[in-house]
């Protein structure tokens, strides 16, 4: 994959929320972000039909602004989405499973130690999302904070594979993340959350 799409990637679900996600996802997307994630997943989230219908939604504004759609987990839901790509984790799908099945996507993995990353198929992935970097209050069961450290060991031992910082970043700390060396960062609240979205992508 071309790691600059990477580079300001956005991850919600209505959970992450106060307002309606269509029109969060489209102030996102004028102002600037590369990819987006839709993570319809924990307290609050929808479930069957009304999840399948605003993921349409939301995929169809990324296809209208050529904006990469991934879909997190739900192998289903990215295949009736007609998604761009699939974000699983460690404990989700083994991702040479899915690559398997969708030769054709976009396949992130999420690494969160050396373990992890020694283990993990890279040859079945086009991209890493390592984290959390720093502490974070949107996933409840989210690893304790590796620290930017974590982004420049994979980096030094991976030195041209796409790399995504996840995990508690804001427009103060992102450029910590880039200069670790990753290709971009993945959140969710400071975008969801910021009150000035063009300015908060701006800033990332
Ligand atoms: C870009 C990106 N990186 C990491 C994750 C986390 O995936 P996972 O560890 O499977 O946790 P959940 O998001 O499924 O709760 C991600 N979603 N995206
Ligand atoms: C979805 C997710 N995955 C993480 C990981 O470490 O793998 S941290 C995280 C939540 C990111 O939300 P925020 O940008 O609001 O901190
Ligand atoms: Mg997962």
């Amino acid at each position: 994959m071309e790691a600059h799409l990477l580079r300001k990637y956005f991850i919600m679900g209505s959970q992450n929320c106060d307002r309606d996600p269509i029109e969060i996802l489209t102030e996102a997307v004028q102002a600037g972000i590369t990819a987006f994630q839709f993570r319809e997943k924990g307290p609050g989230s929808l479930a069957g039909l009304r999840k399948v219908v605003l993921g349409r939604q939301l995929r169809e504004i990324c296809y209208e602004y050529s904006i990469p759609f991934f879909v997190n987990d739900d192998l289903e839901l990215a295949k009736v989405l007609g998604a761009d790509g699939i974000h699983v984790g460690q404990d989700d799908r083994f991702a040479e499973e899915v690559r398997a099945r969708f030769p054709d996507k976009i396949i992130g993995l999420s690494v969160s130690n050396s373990l992890e990353l020694e283990n993990s198929p890279l040859s079945a992935v086009d991209y890493l999302g390592a984290g959390p970097v720093f502490a974070t209050g949107t996933k409840s069961d989210a690893k304790t904070p590796v620290g930017t450290k974590w982004i420049s060991q994979i980096r030094k031992q991976h030195p041209n594979f796409p790399l995504v910082g996840i995990g508690g970043i804001n427009t103060t700390n992102s450029n910590e993340v880039m200069e670790a060396g990753a290709d971009g960062v993945a959140v969710i609240s400071a975008i969801t959350k910021a009150k000035d979205i063009q300015a908060a992508v701006r800033s990332l």
